[in-house]
């Protein structure tokens, strides 16, 4: 409590807290952050993977966090210039917040959420990167689909030289998104979410007493045979057809709480592994305790020499 602070929305409860997750999540949707975030992103992944060297070692959680990091700078930056010159215009998270009339959301609050928000981007997004990394390095075949989605998308777009949009990222990259799904299923970031009874509840013939805490272990569920084949087998070729909105698949959690930056983290994973696979090939090394997934990086050749080269 002391470590997120009072007036944190991971710790408030009721109508304030759905009113700042609502705006929040209504934020996370609107075009022009879509657009923004996404060529930013872009940027920064590309001018990160650019300073990799041939052949030498890439500690892959270090280099999730480091884009994060600068992503976090940008967004602070913007966050900066807009609190000197507030319009009224919705731009940014601190303007969502800032720009609602409700007297509750004071300015150690707005400060509080804005931390909050950048835990995630620093945390749970390059872990959900880095175990990306790893799955593909253990499974050949997924990383060869997954490599040729994503050169003919881009051979696609320089065809039309058109940059890419949040869209190509999601829809676009059909199978990119099951490799994302079928990660969040097996690397359980958030392990699972604890729950106070507000009042006594049943659920499937259990009682659970007014007051007691529960902890709904997202894990227990994710790897349940009953439910996945084979679960510890990474297979993103499950999740084709498969809806995906369902109780048997909460990694971002679920009803009031869901979490409101689950486009971004699928987003900023789809740009990192698009720059990755379209621009590298890798050899990965022993997994260590102390960091994991290190791979060695070798550059793919361009694709006009290739032509040339088997023509
Ligand atoms: C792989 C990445 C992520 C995972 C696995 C994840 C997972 C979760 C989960 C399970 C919850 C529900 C917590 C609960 O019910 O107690 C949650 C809430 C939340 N997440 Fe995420 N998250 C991720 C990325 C992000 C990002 C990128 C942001 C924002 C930039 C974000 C912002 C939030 C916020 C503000 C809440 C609290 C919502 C509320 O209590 O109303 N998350 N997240």
């Amino acid at each position: 409590m002391e470590l997120m602070g009072k007036s944190s929305i991971l710790v408030i409860n009721g109508s304030l807290q759905r009113r700042i997750h609502g705006l929040i999540g209504s934020f996370f949707k609107s075009a022009t952050l879509k657009s923004q975030i996404t060529a930013e992103m872009e940027r920064y992944v590309m001018e990160s993977m650019g300073r990799w060297r041939e052949d030498s070692p890439i500690y892959i959680q270090d280099e999730a966090k480091n884009a994060k990091r600068k992503m976090v700078k940008i967004i602070d930056g913007i966050i900066q210039e807009k609190r000197g010159c507030n319009e009224g215009v919705t731009k940014d998270v601190v303007d969502a917040l800032l720009n609602d009339k409700n007297e509750q959301l004071t300015d150690e609050l707005i400060a509080e959420n804005m931390v909050d928000l950048m835990i995630p981007g620093e945390d749970s997004v390059p872990l959900l990167m880095s175990l990306a990394i790893k799955y593909l390095s253990d499974c050949p075949a997924a990383l060869t689909q997954l490599t040729e989605e994503n050169i003919k998308l881009k051979k696609h777009k320089e065809k039309l030289k058109e940059p890419f949009s949040w869209n190509d990222y999601g829809s676009s990259l059909p199978f990119t998104q099951t490799v994302i799904t079928e990660t969040l299923r097996m690397g359980n970031i958030i392990t699972g979410v604890m729950r106070k009874a507000m009042k006594d509840v049943e659920i499937k013939g259990h009682l659970i007493p007014k007051g007691w805490c529960v902890f709904a272990y997202f894990r227990s569920v994710h790897l349940d045979d009953k439910l996945y084949d084979f679960p510890y087998q990474f297979n993103p070729w499950r999740w084709q057809d498969k809806e995906i909105n369902n109780g048997n698949f909460t990694p971002f959690g679920g009803g009031q709480r869901l979490c409101p930056g689950l486009d971004l983290a699928r987003l900023e994973t789809s740009i990192f592994l698009h720059h990755f696979v379209t621009q590298f090939r890798w050899e990965a090394e022993d997994d260590s305790i102390v960091n994991f997934p290190t791979v060695r990086m070798k550059r793919r050749m361009p694709v006009w020499i290739k032509r040339r080269r088997y023509s």
